[in-house]
């Protein structure tokens, strides 16, 4: 697939999530590998609804700066997953509603946030581990992160929205919405009696694969 027609899905599926209310203002960033070591960013500041491809940031893996307008403050956790994990080759950062509610919940396991009662978040995502408050750009969100990329496809940034990976762009957006959906089903089900898939349930998911 061409560069070009890389920025493009991106622009388009970054549209998509802000029309479809995943994301609001300026919140969120987006980011693919491409060829030779570089890698496609958002721009700070930026509304994934507007972005424009001409716009998209091109960086090295020591974050120079190649092409394009200055990238998101969060681009150093990017990269540090890129470099940790060969298998992530895309990464969707959001405040989206009930993956930040969670996030903001005081007594939360950080092995894991979510345990599986549905099967799709099973093939998409399993488990999602959580890495503690830091301001929100912070070198210890690239650390923590960098450090834990090989735990799972998804983690949980503490009182701030949700990082998830994925083999490639189309991957980690839809990991993102089931990921998104299961948090919103978890808060439907609050104080419901929830039957969660057993061990044996959750093992068989997993040897199947999506
Ligand atoms: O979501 C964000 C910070 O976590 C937005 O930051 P950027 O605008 O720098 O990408």
């Amino acid at each position: 697939m061409s560069e070009q027609q890389q920025k493009i899905d991106l622009v388009n599926l970054a549209r998509s999530l802000f029309e479809r209310g995943y994301s609001v203002g300026g919140a969120g960033n987006i980011s693919l590998r491409l060829s030779g070591n570089r890698f496609l960013v958002t721009p700070t500041g930026s509304s994934l609804g507007r972005l424009k491809a001409e716009d998209l940031s091109v960086l090295d893996s020591d974050g120079n700066l190649l092409e394009g307008k200055k990238p998101s403050k969060e681009s150093v956790f990017h990269l540090a997953m890129y470099q940790r994990n060969p298998a992530c080759n895309a990464i969707v950062h959001l405040h989206s509603t009930y993956l930040t509610a969670l996030s903001c919940l005081d007594n939360l396991d950080p092995s894991n946030a979510i345990n599986a009662f549905t099967p799709y978040y099973v093939m998409r995502v399993g488990k999602l581990p959580v890495i503690p408050y830091y301001r929100p750009g912070s070198p210890e969100i690239a650390r923590e992160l960098s450090e834990r990329a090989l735990d799972g496809k998804a983690f949980l940034l503490a009182n701030h929205g949700v990082v998830v990976c994925g083999s490639d762009l189309f991957d980690a957006v839809d990991n993102t919405e089931e990921l998104e959906e299961t948090a919103k089903l978890m808060f439907l089900l609050k104080g419901q009696n929830v039957r969660y898939l057993t061990d044996d349930e959750v093992n068989d998911l997993k040897n199947r694969g999506k």
